[in-house]
């Protein structure tokens, strides 16, 4: 990657901050939520939560949006579909599937950090169908097959 990805934040967004890495070596940017009032998520509730962010990946590279640990062990609030993937050729405002799984209700405050997004390269490779498949040892084991 040319190490620039380029952020364009939304225009009901341009007070949040950019995304940001909150230590030297932090592997995601935290994501702020773009919401206008509070969000209260009931234990069990799924909202989806606009981000304020829209933005441009290099071709081969992936955006995953994963949860933050400390919102999902001090209150159960995590993604529902983590990670999401943010394909490179999406331009809308990124969003996040928050679930409640905690027992307490939970309120999104407008810029609170919620989520966290990591950049990664991926590959796409050719798709062939084929009749036979290579012979392994382990064959069609799995699932435990080794022993637990
Ligand atoms: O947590 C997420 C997941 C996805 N997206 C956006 C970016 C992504 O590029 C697009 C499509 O996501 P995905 O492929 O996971 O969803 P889909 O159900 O397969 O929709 P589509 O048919 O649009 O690909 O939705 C988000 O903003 N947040
Ligand atoms: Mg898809």
């Amino acid at each position: 990657m040319s190490e620039v990805l380029k952020i364009k934040r939304t225009e009901d967004a341009k007070d949040l901050p950019l995304p940001q890495y909150m230590s030297e070596g932090a592997a995601g940017m935290d994501l702020y939520a773009n919401v206008k009032e509070d969000v209260v998520l009931k234990p069990g509730d799924i909202k989806l939560i606009p981000t304020g962010i829209k933005i441009e990946l290099p071709k081969n590279y992936e955006a995953q949006i994963r949860p933050r640990s400390g919102l999902a062990l001090n209150y159960g609030i995590t993604l529902l579909n983590t990670p999401g993937t943010i394909d490179s050729d999406y331009r809308g405002e990124i969003k996040l599937i928050m679930i409640n799984l905690g027992k307490e209700e939970f309120i999104i405050k407008r810029g609170q950090r919620v989520a966290q997004m990591v950049i990664n390269q991926i590959t796409r490779p050719k798709i062939v169908e084929v009749d036979n498949l290579s012979e392994t040892e382990r064959d069609v084991g799995g699932f435990g097959h080794t022993g637990i």
